[in-house]
């Protein structure tokens, strides 16, 4: 009598250390005398219509999101995961096993295995499977525990093993009640090198209970192809088309991620990356936009379960050790734990740290006012201004500004990379193309909508869903939460990424942008490529933009100065648009979307400012905690002082505001602030001058009037702000800045005015618009 074990692969799609196979390969104890491995593609969460030959329609509804209707899985992840699944059953065939692709949940795919198969007079004799991360994952989970219960098959729900800690090794206080901020985390389990389980080998040949030769086949109407080609063509056709105007591949640009899915392919690029050195100079490269070496690129391999961090670490131990001849040549070879492999070990946590916050919050990962806020999510609320702006009319309030409509279409231009912000389009589109952009980028691009346009980030992390070849439900929706100012960045609304410093940070010469960017490939100037509304009419004339909708219709604009030229988009053509066409006022470095006057643009010191912090750097974390006092007051390191006026309104507090560590502030009169306003704008009565010193600081002298701002008329005031001697941002310098409003972006004025190399310039005081 036979007894069957059907193995579950979802995100496991690999033969070595794979803690199922190493058991039933290493002993026989278990009493299986087979073994089905069972790839299921899920349709809720890829689109299956495509393995239907004979034009029946899906009994499944289209794998579609929930906020933005796109596809769940678009073209370059289903080719990936196709690339994946046949390389595992390549494997698995040459250890004289196999494996069944199926199409259905797991719990039906399952059921017409077992049912088939006791047609047979088989007897299976259990269902295992790996336990993973998320609501539809736990419920797929739950359905084959339940109809295994009422078959009386054997049910195993195993560790996910592919993380770098593994679960068994998690503290139980850290399995209760996670830490809120990852450095917290992270101090609690160091040192890292120590922590992760030694790999496990792959099984020999022959070695796994015998595959079975009678399958009973899929369920109709779908087929399942024999070949990698037609699997891939049956995951992809129907999602190819998910931009109605999918723009050219541009000529000359190259993707970062050229590769294709699959443990082979895994293992690789991990030797490759330790041989070529990326592992060492990583933290030095990790920043980079362009090319597949400046970072790993190992996140889909690990997405899919083709490689696990332990065995990451694993390699790296043995080239930090000097146990692995493949490596004798690299520089370091032997020496321990260098700066780049101490850094990846660094972002493996930061993956683990996703998933426990996954674990932790649970479906509150998906909600829009993230795991902290009230359940209602944010839009329509009676007695606060809706956070969010949203496309749908239902939910938004009557005066929503822009209107539904428009940020519908801010929406559409922000996905297929034309809102006229250089990098922010550059990254967009290279995600369509590829499925791959940089951390750097993503979180500009996730920064951009959230931030600046204040757009319901949901929209944005769907599209990632969709487009990434990446696409981890924790660390995307995570990733997001945290820069949408939702999830668990200590610094939340706070960190805003300015597109344009940004990329003259890392797009030095403009080559990121201008290669997925063509329209702009011909413009001379960085700060016209990297905002191309910022070209004169003559200049975008001769670069061919002459009525670009980048130019004539950005759907932000932002303030930003060059060595000490006036800071914002100066072409006079942009003037005499802007008086003709209150849509396109002038942009106030951050407090808006679009569609309406803005106030003085007066005091914009210079938006080239860096608040940006980097996920997952130590850097971010040091820059915590810096807010205390009724408003959210920045204080520098030291002993200047940084006098603010509270906030009212929905920031209600004393307004002191005072550095984390040793800044003090003083309060000042408060504001109520009901429209984002320049807050270091001299309103009424005052000045406010900042000058540039040192590469680090940002010396403040003066003060500007600002306080009591008439409910929702920005430009009146007689509250004071000083800026300390040497405002320092981020323990940087002394001094320290408090009391600006969170509302929208005014946040980004406060890191505007105490970023580091910037300048200020004084313009005229003026009221609002
Ligand atoms: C808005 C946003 C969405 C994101 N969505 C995803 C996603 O769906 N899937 C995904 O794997 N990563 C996501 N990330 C994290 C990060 O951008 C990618 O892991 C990284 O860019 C992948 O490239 P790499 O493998 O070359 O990374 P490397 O820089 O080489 O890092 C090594 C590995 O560390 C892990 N890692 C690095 N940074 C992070 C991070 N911030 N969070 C979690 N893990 C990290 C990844 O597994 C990565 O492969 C997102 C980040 C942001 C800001």
């Amino acid at each position: 009598m036979t007894n069957i074990l059907l193995l579950i692969l979802r995100r496991d799609l690999r033969v070595s250390d794979n803690p199922a196979l190493h058991r039933l390969s290493s002993s026989s104890s278990h009493g299986f005398t087979n073994l089905l491995p069972v790839y299921p593609f899920s349709p809720n969460q890829i689109e299956v219509s495509g393995f239907i030959k004979d034009g029946t329609k899906s009994p499944y509804p289209e794998a579609r999101s929930q906020t933005g209707n796109y596809w769940r899985c678009g073209p370059h992840r289903a080719k990936f995961l196709a690339e994946s699944v046949w390389n595992v059953k390549e494997t698995l065939e040459t250890l004289e096993s196999g494996l069944v692709i199926r199409v259905g949940k797991p719990h039906e795919v399952i059921e017409t295995l077992v049912d088939g198969l006791k047609a047979q007079n088989h007897k299976v004799g259990a269902v295992w499977m790996v336990s993973h991360e998320g609501t539809e994952e736990k419920r797929d989970e739950k359905d084959v525990a339940i109809f295994c219960k009422a078959q009386g098959v054997e049910f195993e729900l195993l560790t996910d093993e592919k993380y770098f800690i593994d679960d068994r090794d998690i503290s139980p206080e850290n399995q209760k009640d996670l830490p809120d901020i990852y450095t917290t985390y992270r101090k609690s389990v160091e040192p890292l090198r120590e922590k992760p389980r030694a790999v496990l080998p792959i099984p020999a040949k022959g070695t796994l209970p015998a595959f079975l030769e009678n399958i009973p086949p899929q369920k109709a109407p779908f087929e399942i192809p024999d070949r990698l080609e037609e699997l891939v063509g049956a995951l992809v056709s129907p999602v190819r088309h998910f931009l109605p105007s999918m723009p050219a591949f541009p000529e000359g640009a190259d993707s970062a991620h050229p590769f294709k899915g699959g443990e082979t392919s895994a293992q690789e690029r991990l030797v490759h990356l330790i041989q070529s050195e990326g592992m060492k100079n990583y933290k030095t490269t990790r920043n980079g936009l362009i090319g597949t070496e400046f970072s790993t690129k190992l996140s889909a391999y690990l997405a899919q379960g083709c490689v696990t961090a332990r065995q990451i670490h694993h390699a790296l131990l043995e080239y930090e050790n000097g146990t692995d001849d493949r490596f004798k040549d690299v520089d370091g070879y032997g020496e321990g734990q260098n700066d780049g492999t101490a850094a990846i070990r660094f972002e493996l946590l930061w993956r683990d740290y996703m998933r426990l916050c996954h674990q932790k919050f649970k479906h509150r990962l998906f909600r829009l006012a993230g795991f902290k806020g009230e359940e209602d999510g944010g839009y329509k609320d009676d007695e606060k201004k809706p956070k969010w702006k949203t496309p749908v009319k239902k939910d938004a309030p009557e005066d929503q500004d822009p209107t539904p409509e428009r940020v519908r279409e801010i929406i559409d231009r922000f996905n297929a990379g034309t809102t006229g912000m250089g990098l922010i389009d550059a990254s967009q589109r290279e995600l369509l193309h590829t499925g791959y952009t940089s951390n750097r980028a993503r979180q500009n691009v996730a920064s951009f909508l959230a931030k600046h346009l204040g757009i319901d980030w949901r929209y944005g992390a769907e599209w990632y869903e969709m487009l990434l070849v990446d696409y981890d439900v924790s660390s995307n929706w995570a990733n997001w939460q945290y820069v949408a100012g939702v999830g668990n960045d200590p610094r939340g609304e706070a960190r805003i990424f300015n597109p344009i410093k940004q990329a003259f940070d890392y797009d030095k010469e403009g080559k990121y942008v201008r290669s997925w960017v063509p329209e702009v490939s011909k413009v001379e100037k960085l700060e016209n490529v990297f905002q191309a509304c910022t070209l004169s009419e003559d200049d975008a004339k001769a670069a061919g933009l002459e009525g670009n909708i980048m130019i004539t219709d950005p759907v932000k604009r932002i303030e930003f100065s060059v060595e000490g030229k006036p800071a914002r988009p100066n072409s006079r053509a942009f003037y005499r648009r802007r008086h003709r066409d209150p849509k396109s006022s002038q942009e106030d470095g951050g407090a808006s979307v679009d569609g309406k006057p803005k106030p003085a643009p007066a005091a914009i010191v210079s938006s080239t400012a860096s608040s940006i912090i980097n996920t997952g750097s130590e850097s971010s974390e040091k820059q915590t905690g810096h807010r205390r006092g009724g408003s959210e007051g920045y204080g520098g390191r030291g002993r200047g002082r940084g006098v603010g006026g509270g906030t009212r309104g929905y920031q209600r507090g004393s307004g002191s505001a005072r550095g984390s560590t040793r800044g003090r502030g003083m309060g000042g009169p408060g504001i109520t602030v009901h429209t984002p306003v320049h807050v270091h704008a001299p309103q009424e009565g005052g000045t406010v001058a900042f000058s540039h010193r040192g590469t680090h600081s940002v010396r403040g002298r003066g003060r500007g009037d600002y306080g009591s701002l008439p409910h929702q008329t920005p430009g009146h005031g007689h509250g004071r702000l000083s800026q300390g001697s040497r405002g320092g941002y981020g323990g940087r310098g002394r001094g320290g800045y408090g009391g600006y409003t969170p509302a929208d972006q005014g946040a980004a004025y406060v890191h505007n005015v105490v970023a580091q190399r910037e300048q200020a310039v004084i313009p005229p005081p003026q009221t609002g618009a």
